[in-house]
């Protein structure tokens, strides 16, 4: 089956697309999504198995989120944590190298986890979970033969139409939430400007990736208008982020300015191709559609494209959830693993996981 279901931020109504036919358009490069419209379901990286995908909404149906979803636990088997730290490990040596040794100057690094529950897994049910649990972000369920079945709950936009012109964002640098960062107390530092809680490794990570993006739209962009960075919720943690609106200057298309921007060095690094290839040939796992960006792409007139973070794919009764987190030459190991394992909380909520 081929079919989409996403919920906007802030929005109580999700839309429901679906392919009659599991003939998925496959586009070889970000630029051939110029002119589109459809769903777009975007790897990290393209290739044969993980192809750019386009889906066609032959029946597009809006639905209210059901609220009275029930969480109740589910049984899975213990997982292989000890292994994944060591691996992470490995992998954070050979990174941190690269780090010190100058090649970069910040780079992503993710890791895989793998969760195998004892009986089924509703996808349509972890999907309303999601909604539910996390009303700000995107939710999106993006099922093809292709890509397999995907679900996110991801704070993180990568290109958006909105009544202001088009919306892009940086957004880097993480810390747990506090019991202080109630809506209106980020909101009231977000007025005042005021970043004081951030270390100087989370604002550099994240000034690197609103200067990689204020770089890329200097070619795309008229009239650029760039908030100050400000602390963003999502879920269990916040991150820096910093928005810029502008208008698109006549004659270009999305597809190059998606090309540009992706992967901003949210989740890749700096410099970018570099960083794209030591990720792709020294992470122990295929990113596969993590790490790449879905949504509505001009479809029914609308533009919002979001960056797949706190995300799984749902094979059966396994899941494999990813996540990462910038690397600069200062990181630590420990720090960065559990930085992992809490963007992880995000999709294990939804599972309600109790292990037998
Ligand atoms: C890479 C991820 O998130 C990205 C990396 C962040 C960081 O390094 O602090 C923060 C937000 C995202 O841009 C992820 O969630 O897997």
């Amino acid at each position: 089956m081929t079919f989409a279901y996403y919920r906007f931020p802030n929005e109580r109504i999700y839309t429901a697309i679906r392919q009659f036919d599991d003939n998925v358009e496959r586009l070889s490069s970000f630029e051939d999504l110029n002119g589109k419209e459809g769903f777009v379901m975007a790897p990290f990286r393209i290739s044969e198995s993980t192809p750019l995908l386009l889906l066609r909404p032959d029946t597009i149906v809006r639905k209210s989120v059901q609220c009275d979803v029930d969480f109740e636990e589910s049984a899975f088997f213990g997982n292989d944590v000890c292994n994944e730290h060591e691996m992470y490990g490995r992998v954070f040596a050979l990174f941190h190298e690269k780090l010190v040794d100058g090649s970069f100057s910040k780079i992503v690094l993710s890791r895989c986890a793998c969760e195998e529950a004892a009986c089924r897994l509703y996808p349509y049910k972890l999907f309303m979970r999601a909604c539910v649990l996390y009303p700000r972000m995107f939710v999106a369920l993006v099922s093809t033969p292709v890509s397999g079945t995907w679900l996110m709950s991801t704070p993180e936009t990568l290109l958006e139409k909105t009544g202001e012109g088009w919306h892009t964002m940086a957004l880097a640098g993480t810390m747990r939430l506090g019991s202080d960062d109630t809506d209106t107390a980020l909101e009231a530092r977000k007025l005042k400007a005021d970043i004081s809680e951030w270390s100087r490794k989370n604002i550099m990570e994240q000034r690197y990736v609103a200067k990689y993006i204020e770089e890329c739209l200097e070619h795309y962009a008229l009239n650029l208008r760039i908030s100050a960075p400000y602390s963003r919720r999502a879920g269990f943690v916040k991150h820096l982020s910093t928005d810029f609106l502008f208008d698109l200057k006549e004659g270009e298309g999305i597809g190059n300015l998606i090309g540009e921007l992706h992967p901003t060095p949210a989740v890749c690094g700096i410099p970018k191709q570099a960083a794209f290839d030591f990720i792709t040939r020294n992470e122990s796992y295929e990113r596969a559609y993590y790490s790449g960006f879905a949504g509505p792409l001009s479809c029914g007139g609308m533009t919002r494209l979001y960056v797949t973070l706190r995300c799984m794919s749902i094979m059966g009764r396994k899941v494999e959830l990813y996540a990462g987190g910038g690397l600069l030459k200062d990181s630590e190991k420990q720090n960065e693993w559990l930085e992992t394992e809490a963007k992880m909380e995000t999709m294990r909520k939804c599972l309600a996981i109790k292990r037998i």
